[in-house]
């Protein structure tokens, strides 16, 4: 596995790499979604690169900037384990030279949910997420449907900028209980672990009862309720959206989403659900 460093490097080992070529962007403390990603693009291209930076850009002031976990030596062993062909751990310097003064801002899909409550977040993940693909010029790109919205701000950068790149999404993977993996599940408390089940528990339910044809309102209300007692300090959102613009939707039909984010401790945990467009016979 070659382990580069600088953009020069990388644009000379990308010359070096034969045939097509699949790109796994992640901020580190890798854990089996960022793996499963890697191994769905080594199927999907003859060499396969991640890249590891936490992104300054995409962090809010008071955000977890400085406590993301950071644990390089242990990532680079489970990329080499996985047979990964590069990486490539950039610093801030080379992405963001002095003088700086150019982003990536993507209207509408980006405004709502984690954009709302993230000012300028989706403006640092998609002017990153661009050099990073510039840079490698890879001719897949996987990200997880864990970051369901961030998935699709990406897949419209990419389309609006005409990248001639494909983006791939990738089905969240969960721990054996249900729980989304996420590198920032390494803030939870035991207790706090044990309690945060009550998200993905609250959003498997409310999708079984839309699926079932119950009044969305009151299902949403329910779920967002049932964090709350099972002891999130407090949900930003918990709602029913296209799953394509990700507008909210007031009643079922086409592809839709539950979406979420919640907030446990000291730790915002996101996750979502696909909801079966058909609707069932009441259970
Ligand atoms: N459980 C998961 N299943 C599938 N993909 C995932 C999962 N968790 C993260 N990813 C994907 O891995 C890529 C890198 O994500 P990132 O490094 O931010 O990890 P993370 O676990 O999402 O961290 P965070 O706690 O910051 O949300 C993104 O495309 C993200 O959607
Ligand atoms: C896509 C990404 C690597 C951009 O920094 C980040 O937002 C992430 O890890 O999901
Ligand atoms: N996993 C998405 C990146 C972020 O929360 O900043």
């Amino acid at each position: 596995m070659q382990i580069i460093r600088s953009i020069a490097e990388l644009r000379k080992a990308r010359r070096g790499l034969a045939g097509t070529l699949s790109l796994v962007p992640t901020m580190g403390a890798l854990h089996e979604g960022h793996l499963t990603l890697v191994r769905e693009g080594r199927a999907r291209a003859d060499q396969v690169a991640a890249t590891i930076f936490v992104n300054p850009l995409q962090f809010g002031a008071g955000e977890d900037l400085g406590r993301y976990p950071r644990q390089e030596e242990q990532d680079l062993a489970l990329l080499e384990r996985e047979g990964c062909d590069l990486v490539w751990l950039p610093t801030p310097e080379q992405l963001y030279p002095a003088g700086f003064a150019t982003t990536v801002t993507v209207s509408g899909v980006s405004e709502r949910w984690e954009g709302a409550a993230r000012p300028g977040h989706f403006a640092g993940v998609a002017t990153v997420v661009a050099k990073l693909l510039l840079a490698a010029a890879p001719d897949v790109a996987l990200f997880g449907e864990k970051d369901f919205q961030q998935l699709a701000v990406i897949r419209r950068m990419a389309t609006d900028l005409g990248l001639p790149v494909q983006i791939i999404g990738v089905p969240t993977v969960r721990d054996a209980d249900g729980l989304a993996l996420s590198s920032r599940n390494a803030y939870l408390s035991a207790d706090e672990r044990t309690r945060a089940l009550a998200l993905p528990r609250a959003l498997g339910e409310a999708e079984r009862r839309i699926a079932a044809g119950e009044p969305v309102d009151g299902v949403l209300a329910e779920a967002k309720a049932a964090v709350i007692a099972s002891g999130f300090e407090s949900v930003d959102y918990l709602a029913l959206v296209d799953a394509d613009r990700l507008e909210p939707l007031e009643q079922p039909g086409g592809a839709m989403r539950l979406i979420a984010a919640a907030t446990i401790g000291s730790t915002r945990l996101i996750d979502n659900m696909a909801v079966s467009s058909m609707p069932q016979e009441p259970r």
